[in-house]
Formats: C-alpha cells, structure tokens, sequence
C-alpha cells in the first residue's frame, strides 16, 4: 500500500493538514497535490471546522515541485494534462488557509504557502524561487503571487536569481504576516486559526473574499463590493449577537447565521 502523503488532524474547530514525504524534504509530487486538495476541501465541507493550518516539517515546509517525478514531463504532456491546473481548486476555498513555515519553503512549496490567505514563519523559514536554475520559471503562481505580495523589484529578484530569503527579510518584504519562534509556530498557528474559527463564519467567509478582491478590481468596485457586504452583514444575528457582547462586556457568541 503506498504511505499516505500528507496527515490529517483536527484541533477544536481548525483542520491540520501536513505535508508528509520526509525523506523528499515534502517536495510535491502528483499523490501530495491529489491528498492535499482533497483534504482542505473536506476540511473547508465540514461545519465543525472554521479554519485550516497547512504544515510541514521542521526542516522544510516543501522544497518544491517533485524534480525527479519531471523525467517524464514533456511540453506535449504538460499542456495535455494542463499541469498544476488542480491547485486552481485551492481558490475555491472559502474557509481561512493558514501556512505554518518551517525550514525551506522552495518553488512549489513557496508557491503552496502563497495560496494560503496568510502565512506564518518560524524564524529558521528560508522562501525561494529557485526554478531558475532548474532552467524553469514558477508554475504554480510564482510570478504571480509573489510579485503582488512583495512588489516586482524584489519578485525580480527572487525569480532571476533563484536566491532564498529568511524570516526577517521575508516580513519585512510583505511575504509573511508573522515571525515565530521556529519551536512554537504550530501552536500559535493553530491559536490564530482558533481565534479565527471563534468568529462569525458568514462575517469571516465574507472578509476573505473582500480582501482577495483586491486582487481581481480595480479601487472603486472593490470599495462598492466591501460596502455592499459591510451592509449585508446587518442582516444576521451574529452581528446583533456582537454588538451587544460589546455593549455588555462579555464574550460574544455567535451562531452562524
Ligand atoms: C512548481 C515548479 C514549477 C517548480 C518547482 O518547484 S521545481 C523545485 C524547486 N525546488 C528546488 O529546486 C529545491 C531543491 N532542493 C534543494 O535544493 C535541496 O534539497 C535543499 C537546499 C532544499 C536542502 O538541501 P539538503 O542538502 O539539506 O537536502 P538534500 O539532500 O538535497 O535533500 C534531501 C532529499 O530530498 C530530496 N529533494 C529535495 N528537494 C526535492 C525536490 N524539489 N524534488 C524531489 N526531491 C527533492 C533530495 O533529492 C534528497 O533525496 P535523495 O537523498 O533521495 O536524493
């Protein structure tokens, strides 16, 4: 029987996915692409769940595309397979993705970690898009991605010279939300995420979709989409449920609906 390629666990209301191919420093091969996907659409299926963490190993969160499954890899067969088109289903997900890194986040696995709505380092995370010296480009929305979280000077500079960041750089450039203590980072990713989880699922559904709006209008319809939504959420009892949590000093306890 082949070894499962990624692990599943479920902390209170968040979903753990990690990466599972030690000995290939969890590089992404088609049987990883095919579990991962699979397990963060259960996770984003299930009502019990409200946030997910996407994790590696200590040493590498993922070192990237599976170089030695491309032997086969012709021009031909990735245009017929349309290949990395199944990480298209990652924007599907309407549940918050977080991405606990540790180790090496190369290629692929930066690439991974860009899908995610937001990442967190451990302070030994290395990032990279080292492609370039393979003779390739990113195919997993590199180019993409990365220039529109750290400007195109510095995704220039990522992409052409294949050079790896650290934590801090990676923070300061905009790539990462947060530096962690490389020993604490899955616990506090999982804390953010149960903060998350807390929220009012219509409210956090919704604040997702406003932010990666940005991505896809221009200014104007995304502050008209922001405001319709702002104006939609008075329409639940979770944000009457909130607001007199507030007025009454204690803990709010929202419903869903
Ligand atoms: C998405 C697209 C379009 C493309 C890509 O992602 S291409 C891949 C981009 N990533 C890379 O080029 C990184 C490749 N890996 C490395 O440079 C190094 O492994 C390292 C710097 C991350 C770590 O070096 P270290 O010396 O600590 O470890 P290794 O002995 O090199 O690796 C251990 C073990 O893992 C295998 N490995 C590592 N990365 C990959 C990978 N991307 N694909 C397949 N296998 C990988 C490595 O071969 C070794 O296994 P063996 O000892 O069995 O050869």
């Amino acid at each position: 029987m082949t070894e499962p390629t990624i692990l599943t666990e479920t902390h209170g209301r968040v979903g753990l996915v990690r990466l599972n191919r030690p000995d290939a420093l969890n590089a992404i091969n088609a049987q990883l692409t095919r579990e991962l996907i699979a397990a963060v659409e259960a996770f984003d299926a299930d009502e019990a769940i409200g946030a997910i963490v996407i994790t590696g190993s200590e040493k590498a969160f993922a070192a990237g595309a599976d170089i030695k499954e491309m032997e086969a890899d012709s021009y031909l067969s990735n245009l017929i397979t349309n290949k990395f088109s199944p990480w298209d289903r990652m924007l599907s997900v309407r549940k918050p993705m977080i991405a606990a890194v540790s180790g090496y986040a190369l290629g692929g696995g930066c690439e991974l970690a860009m899908m995610c709505d937001f990442i967190l380092a451990g302070d030994n995370a290395r990032f990279g898009q080292p492609e370039i010296k393979l003779g390739l480009i990113p195919g997993m929305g590199g180019t993409q991605r990365l220039t529109r979280l750290i400007g195109t000077a510095k995704a220039m500079d990522m992409c052409l010279t294949g050079r790896m960041m650290d934590a801090v750089e990676a923070e300061r450039s905009g790539l990462v939300a947060r530096i962690v203590p490389a020993a604490e980072l899955l616990a506090e990713a999982l804390k953010t995420a149960e903060t998350i989880a807390s929220m009012s699922l219509p409210a956090v559904l919704l604040a997702k979709e406003a932010v990666h709006r940005c991505n896809e209008v221009g200014l104007s319809e995304g502050l008209l989409f922001e405001r319709r939504v702002f104006h939609s959420l008075f329409a639940l009892e979770d944000q009457k449920e909130g607001r007199a949590a507030f007025v009454e000093k204690r803990k709010p306890e929202f419903k869903n609906r």
